[in-house]
């Protein structure tokens, strides 16, 4: 985010709190719209980029079998009220011609995905669509549960316990192999 973006939220934040019947202008809020312009930077870090800054490896097995990496942490903001919405986020993907990702990549890719405004079926689709440009793999399975602040603290108020939202291609499409992956991921 450039200058001039973080001086326009800045303004606005100051116009929210005027708005809200604060007074920007005491101790406590200061600093504030420059915190938030500051926060926004990180937690919309992705917005306008490309997940870029991977290498895609050559493993010598050629029959890989499948690569979890389990209960990845997460936070993302809810693009309707920009309250955050967190929980876990596994990714599995059955390599094809021996093809793999450097394992750091994929949280990387997840908080790459989380990174800007969004709904949490948008994430869990998302890290399956690059997964699958990166790589092509034979299968690729995102499962995330999340919490929703917008639910939770304002709105129904009802800690709906989570949610969860699921991504399934190529081999995972196949119900025994879908439920051997749960089994692995819940017994691993
Ligand atoms: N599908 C989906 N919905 C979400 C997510 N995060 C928040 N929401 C929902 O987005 C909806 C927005 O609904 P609206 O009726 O436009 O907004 P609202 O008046 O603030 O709705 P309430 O939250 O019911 O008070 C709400 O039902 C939220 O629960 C998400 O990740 N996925
Ligand atoms: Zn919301």
């Amino acid at each position: 985010m450039n200058e001039q973006q973080q001086q326009k939220i800045e303004s606005a934040v100051k116009d929210i709190l005027t708005a809200v019947g604060e007074d920007p202008t005491r101790e406590g809020l200061i600093e504030t719209p420059k915190r938030v312009a500051k926060m926004y930077a990180e937690v919309f870090s992705s917005l306008n980029r490309e997940f870029t800054n991977y290498k895609v490896f050559n493993s010598d097995v050629q029959d890989n079998g499948t690569v979890i990496v389990r209960d990845i942490p997460f936070y993302s903001m809810c693009e309707h009220h920009l309250l955050p919405f967190f929980g876990r986020v596994t990714v599995a993907y059955v390599p094809r011609d021996g093809k793999i990702i450097g394992l750091s990549k994929i949280p990387r890719l997840v908080d790459f995905v989380a990174s800007r405004p969004s709904v949490q079926e948008n994430v869990t689709h998302q890290i399956g669509v690059q997964l699958d440009e990166i790589l092509h793999p034979k299968g690729i399975a995102v499962i995330a549960d999340a919490r929703h602040m917008c639910m939770e603290m304002r709105g129904v108020k009802k800690q709906a316990g989570s949610t969860k939202t699921t991504y399934y291609r190529g081999v995972f499409k196949d119900p025994t192999a879908k439920r051997e992956l749960l089994d692995e991921i819940r017994l691993s």
